[in-house]
C-alpha cells in the first residue's frame, strides 16, 4: 500500500522521500518505477527526515498496533514542533486518539487517515478519510484530495473530523465492507442451492445485477472471481478455495465500538460471526457429524422469479447494513464530539474504495435534504426500495430457513427491519423480568418516572 500511495503521490508531481525498515523494499521501489516521478531513496530514518521540506510531512503505511507505535516513536524522536505525522494504515482508533494528544504535547500534527481501494485505490486513487486537525487538513488537503479518486469532479477525500474521526470512518467503512460481503456471499449460496448453477453460470447474474442498483465495486469483483477457472485443477476457482474466512480486526473493531455505542449494528455482527463461524473448525466438525438436517429439498420452479427475489433481498440487507454503519458513525460523533458531515461521507465512499456503490449517492442526498436524519432506512428513496423488496426479502428468508440454508445477514437485517419499525417490542417483559430479579426498576406506558414491584413480597408498587 505504501508503496503505491508513494507512486499516487509522485505521479502527481509531489517529490516523495522513501523510506522502509527493509532497504530491498526502497531499492525496487526506484528500479521498477523511479522514472514515474521524483524519489528521494532514503536508508535510514534519519536521512528520510532530514530530506524532507519543513514543516514536514511524512506519510506511514504499516500494520496497526506496535509496528505503527514503533514508527511514530522514531519519527517523533527526529521531527520538529508543526511537522506532521499521517497515520496512513488501519489503526484502531482509540490508539489515533491516543497519539493524537500525546503528538500535540510536542507540537507535532497527528492525523489518522483512512485510505480505501486496496493496492489499485492507492496507486489510482483511493477514498481518503482524514482525521486531526483542522489545520493540518489545510496543508494536507490539496495533496490528498490531488491523489484521491474522483467522481464527476469531486475528490473521494474530506476532512472527516478531529483526532480518531478519520480512522473510525475507515473502520466503519470496513464493517460496512464485511457485511456487503457476507451478503454477496450468501446471495451466491442461495443462487447455487436454488438454481444448481456453476459458479460461471452465477457470474452472469452478478454481471447483470451490476447494470442495475446494485450496481458497485464488490458485485463486479464477485462476477469476475466467479468466472474464475483455476489452472491446475479446471474447477470453478471459488470451488477450490477453503471456506474459512479470515480477518485483520477492523469488522471486530466495529462490533466492539458498536456494542460500546449500543448501536445495533446487526448486519456487521452477523457477518464477522460468520468468519468466526467458518474459522471454527472443531466445532465445525463435530456438529456436522452429530446434527440432522431435516431440511426441505430446495426445488426452483421459475428460475428468473426466484433470481429477481435473491436480488431484491440482497439490495434490501444491504441498504440495512448501510443504514446501520451510518448510525454508528452519527453516535460516535456525538460521544466524541467529532460532528462528521454523514452525506460528505457517502459523497467520499463513491469511488476509490471497496464499498463504492451506485447508491452511495442517494445516501449523500438523503441526508442534504436532512441532516438530522434519525434512520436512513426512512429516507424516501430507501423506504422504498425496501418496500419493493420486502416481500422477496421474507420469501428468501423463510424458504432458506425451510431449506438449512444458512443466511446469517439476510436474515438478521430482515429482523433489524422488523424490530426498529415495530410499534411495542417485547423488551417490556425483559424489563418487568430485571426488576424482578434485580430490583433494576422499569418506567410505564402511562405515567412518567421509574418503578419497582415488590415482587418477594406484597408485589406493591413504588416509585423511585
Ligand atoms: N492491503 C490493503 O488492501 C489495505 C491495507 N491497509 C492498511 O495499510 C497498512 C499496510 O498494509 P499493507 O501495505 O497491505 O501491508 P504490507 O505487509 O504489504 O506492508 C507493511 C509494511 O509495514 C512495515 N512494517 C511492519 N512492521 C514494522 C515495524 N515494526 N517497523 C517498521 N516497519 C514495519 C513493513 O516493512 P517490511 O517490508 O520490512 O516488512 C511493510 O513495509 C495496514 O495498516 C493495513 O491495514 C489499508 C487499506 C487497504
Ligand atoms: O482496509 C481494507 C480495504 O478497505 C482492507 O482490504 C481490509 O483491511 C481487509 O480486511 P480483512 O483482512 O479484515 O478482511
Amino acid at each position: 500500500m505504501g508503496r503505491n500511495l508513494a507512486r499516487n503521490l509522485a505521479r502527481h508531481g509531489y517529490t516523495v522521500a522513501v523510506h522502509n525498515r527493509s532497504p530491498q523494499r526502497v531499492e525496487s521501489l526506484i528500479e521498477d518505477h523511479g522514472s514515474e516521478g521524483d524519489f528521494i531513496p532514503t536508508t535510514s530514518l534519519e536521512g528520510f527526515v532530514d530530506s524532507l521540506e519543513r514543516p514536514r510531512t511524512a506519510i506511514i503505511m504499516v500494520q496497526a498496533g506496535a509496528a505503527t507505535d514503533a514508527v511514530i516513536e522514531g519519527l517523533a524522536e527526529l521531527m520538529e514542533p508543526g511537522d506532521i505525522i499521517v497515520d496512513a494504515g488501519n489503526a484502531h482508533f482509540p490508539d489515533t486518539i491516543r497519539r493524537e494528544a500525546a503528538l500535540r504535547d510536542q507540537g507535532i500534527h497527528f492525523v489518522g487517515t483512512g485510505v480505501s481501494g486496496g493496492e489499485e485505490g492507492a496507486l489510482n486513487g483511493p477514498s481518503i478519510m482524514p482525521g486531526g486537525t483542522q489545520e493540518s487538513y489545510q496543508t494536507l488537503g490539496p495533496m490528498l484530495e490531488a491523489i484521491s479518486a474522483k467522481v464527476d469532479g469531486v475528490p473521494c477525500c474530506t476532512h472527516v473530523g478531529p483526532d480518531g474521526a478519520g480512522h473510525f470512518v475507515k473502520m466503519v467503512h470496513n464493517g460496512i465492507e464485511y457485511a456487503d460481503m457476507q451478503l454477496i456471499a450468501e446471495a451466491y449460496d442461495l443462487l447455487r442451492h436454488g438454481l444448481h448453477a456453476s459458479p460461471a453460470e452465477i457470474a452472469d447474474i452478478f454481471a447483470q445485477w451490476n447494470q442495475g442498483e446494485l450496481e458497485s465495486y464488490l458485485i463486479e469483483i464477485t462476477a469476475e472471481v466467479l468466472r474464475h477457472f483455476d489452472a491446475e485443477t479446471g474447477k470453478g476457482f471459488v470451488d477450490i478455495v477453503l471456506d474459512q474466512a479470515e480477518q485483520k480486526g477492523t469488522g471486530r473493531w466495529t462490533v466492539q465500538s458498536a456494542l460500546d455505542l449500543g448501536v445495533p449494528v446487526t448486519g456487521i455482527a452477523e457477518a464477522t460471526f460468520a468468519r468466526a463461524l467458518s474459522g471454527s473448525l472443531p466445532q465445525r466438525e463435530a456438529a456436522r457429524a452429530t446434527l440432522p438436517a431435516e431440511a426441505q429439498q430446495w426445488d426452483v420452479t421459475r428460475p428468473e422469479e426466484f433470481i429477481e427475489d435473491v436480488r431484491r433481498a440482497l439490495l434490501s440487507s444491504k441498504v440495512v447494513a448501510y443504514s446501520q454503519g451510518f448510525d454508528q458513525i452519527a453516535a460516535a460523533s456525538a460521544e466524541y464530539g467529532w460532528n462528521v458531515d454523514l452525506g460528505a461521507m457517502a459523497r467520499i465512499w463513491r469511488g476509490g474504495c471497496i464499498i463504492r456503490a451506485r447508491f452511495l449517492d442517494r445516501i449523500t442526498e438523503a441526508y442534504e435534504a436532512n441532516p438530522d436524519l434519525a434512520l436512513l432506512l426512512s429516507a424516501p428513496y430507501f423506504t422504498s426500495v425496501v418496500s419493493d423488496g420486502l416481500g422477496s426479502w421474507r420469501k428468501i428468508v423463510a424458504q432458506a430457513a425451510l431449506c438449512g440454508v444458512p443466511t446469517p445477514a439476510f436474515s438478521s437485517s430482515l429482523a433489524y427491519y422488523d424490530g426498529i419499525r415495530s410499534e411495542a417490542l417485547p423488551a417490556n417483559l425483559i424489563q418487568a423480568q430485571r426488576d424482578f430479579f434485580g430490583a433494576h426498576t422499569y418506567r410505564r406506558t402511562d405515567k412518567p418516572g421509574s418503578f419497582h414491584t415488590d415482587w418477594s413480597g406484597d408485589r406493591s408498587e413504588s416509585p423511585v
